[in-house]
């Protein structure tokens, strides 16, 4: 029987197929979808800041991991049959999945070498290793930072040269421009953070990871004292977000980038609503908390956005956790379905707008101008406090050791500065001697910084943003331009942008090698293949792409792929399912031509 393979083939495995909101497949509903392992740097200006040249991740952490030890495991019936043989075992190296008598099997440990080391070495060994990619050498001890009379506040940004040198608000003011309409930043006073030496906070930090005790076990809260030292803990809305894996992508860097062999992937999305939005929306919705609370009990009704599905996805679960209306305003049928849902399951006021994220943007500020609503959009400097602790978590996910590149998708240009804030937080406090060189990537559909960066920074004309499958950075008019330039800037950074077929296929490709990435994902991916074709990124240059969001978010997208269903793109990495009949000589078929030649 033949197998045949069609061009529904993924269609019909879906109980309720949508359309995505591409222009080739315009979808008319809004609820219808529209370390580390490393072979070095030659030089030695590469290699400053990295462990020796020979040393591979996987040795270092064989040597490092426990002293030598003989620990064992294998294969044993489970349960122990009543009258079979006591000794029936089988290697971890056998392919087994039952036990002679048919039974099921269990991996078995040798407890007696692992009993030779006492609890107490266990869990302390285990808790050394908690989020880091090498050995981690000294684990902390302290949980919290002696009294210290850590503050931040409001300032313009970038300060007006001939504004006022003091013109400073309370973040527990609700302020989202400086006296002249510009941007704020939330500065921190540093002078007090820098009576510590780089090291105390290396290590307090470090102790920290992972744990329970409130509310450190957040990535973002584990650095309470460079985000929002004030806040009471009582006031914090956390879902102990942060603390993502950080990939290693050994094979796609290996494979498919010139024997990149230092390629790492910061999986953001993998988080309480899968995208690094929560990262920033825990600072944002916490500080609401505060101000709604006695004694300063202030009038707010509750806290909008304009959204491309993500920032409305994090504000909405932050918001119904601390018990806080949430209005969201989205673009119809520009966002996924899964993104669409999460609001709605949350409780928020969706708004499902006729126009696309700016014109929801300008909408939300108009709205929030006039009522009591809180603005949770990014235009709100707070919420990059909470995002510039991925920059930080990457540090110390590399022992503090700082990488060359970090690739960053950029949209309304907020996480991009962000970024660099906490490189350059941690560069000033000692805790690091440099910051990696930053690239922004941005979809060629919706590209404003890019043509910007092209021009030399002489000219920033915003556009209407095209529809692209990075949809949540379709957006052609960003809030925090100002803020991404003076992050490229100062970090000698680099804009590259990625059509719609690069992306696609980037992410298809990252895909292949074990990753489930999403479309923003795929436009980082996409710059990345770019500069390493252009040799500006190194084989061995340590480089993080910043993946935003979690892949199954975006699935119709990857379904339209997979099914060659996009006009004008060979989808080349396209790997359809296979109908097949439910017969033995049928599947054998089909499995034979797959492997020829490996069987
Ligand atoms: N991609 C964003 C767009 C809004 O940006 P923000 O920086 O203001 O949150 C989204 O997911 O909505």
């Amino acid at each position: 029987m033949a197998a045949t393979t069609h061009a529904a083939s993924l269609s019909f495995l879906l109980s309720h197929p949508h359309p995505h909101p591409h222009p080739t497949s315009p979808n008319p509903h809004p609820l219808r979808r529209a370390p580390h392992r490393v072979r070095c740097a030659t030089d030695a200006a590469a290699t400053r800041h990295r462990r020796a040249a020979d040393e591979n991740i996987r040795e270092e952490a064989a040597r490092h991991r426990a002293p030598n030890h003989n620990f064992s495991a294998w294969y044993a019936p489970f349960p122990p049959a009543p009258n079979g043989d006591p000794d029936e075992r089988y290697s971890l190296d056998e392919i087994v999945y039952r036990s002679s008598s048919g039974g099921l099997l269990d991996v078995r440990h040798d407890m007696d070498a692992l009993a030779r080391f006492p609890g107490s070495y266990w869990r302390d060994l285990f808790d050394s290793r908690v989020g880091r990619t090498t050995w981690p050498f000294g684990s902390g001890v302290w949980h919290r930072a002696p009294n210290h009379n850590f503050s931040a506040w409001y300032a313009p940004f970038p300060p007006a040269p001939n504004g006022d040198p003091d013109e400073r608000y309370s973040l527990d003011e609700i302020v989202y421009r400086s006296s002249s309409g510009g941007l704020l930043d939330v500065r921190h006073d540093m002078d007090a953070l820098a009576r510590f030496p780089g090291s105390y906070w290396r290590d307090l930090f470090d102790s920290r990871v992972g744990r329970t005790t409130w509310p450190f076990g957040s990535g973002v809260w584990s650095k309470k004292e460079f985000v929002l030292p004030e806040i009471d803990p009582d006031h914090i809305v956390s879902l102990f977000e942060g603390n993502s894996n950080l990939f290693w992508a050994e094979r796609l860097g290996r494979d498919h980038l010139a024997g990149m062999n230092d390629l790492w992937v910061k999986h953001c999305g993998i988080s309480h609503t899968g995208s690094f939005k929560d990262l920033g929306m825990t600072v944002l919705v916490s500080q609401v908390n505060r101000l709604r609370r006695a004694p300063l009990s202030r009038p707010i009704a509750g806290v909008g956005c304009a959204s491309t599905g993500d920032t409305s996805a994090a504000l909405s679960a932050y918001c119904a956790a601390a018990g806080i209306p949430s209005i969201v305003f989205l673009p119809a049928n520009r966002i996924s379905l899964e993104q669409l849902i999460q609001p709605i399951a949350n409780g928020a006021t969706v708004l499902s707008l006729d126009t696309d994220f700016d014109g929801c943007m300008r909408l939300i500020r108009e709205v929030t101008a006039e009522l009591p609503i809180y603005l949770a959009n990014s235009l709100n400097s707070l919420r990059l406090e909470g995002q510039k602790t991925a920059a930080i978590e990457i540090l110390q996910q590399f022992d503090w050791e700082v990488p060359d590149w970090v690739i960053v998708p950029g949209g309304n240009l907020g996480n991009i500065y962000a970024f660099y804030k906490g490189f350059e937080m941690c560069r000033v406090l000692g805790l690091v001697d440099r910051v990696p060189r930053l690239v922004c990537a941005q979809a060629a559909n919706a590209n404003p910084l890019y043509r910007y960066y092209k021009s030399g920074w002489t000219e920033f004309t915003p556009q209407v943003a095209e529809p692209t499958f990075a949809s949540a950075i379709q957006i052609g008019d960003p809030v925090s331009v100002d803020r991404a330039v003076v992050a490229l800037k100062a970090t000698d950074g680099i804009v590259e942008e990625a059509t719609e077929e690069e992306l696609m296929n980037a992410m298809s490709l990252a895909d292949r090698t074990g990753m489930f990435a999403c479309p923003h994902t795929g436009v980082a991916l996409a710059a990345l293949f770019k500069l390493r074709d252009q040799r500006i990124i190194g084989p061995n240059d340590r480089t993080v792409v910043v993946s935003t969001a979690h892949g199954l978010k975006f699935s119709q997208s990857k379904i339209d792929y997979h099914d060659s269903k996009i006009e004008d793109m060979a989808c080349k990495y396209a790997n359809p399912p296979v109908s097949v009949k439910a017969d033995f000589g049928a599947v054998m078929d089909v499995l034979k031509k797959r492997l020829k030649g490996k069987l």
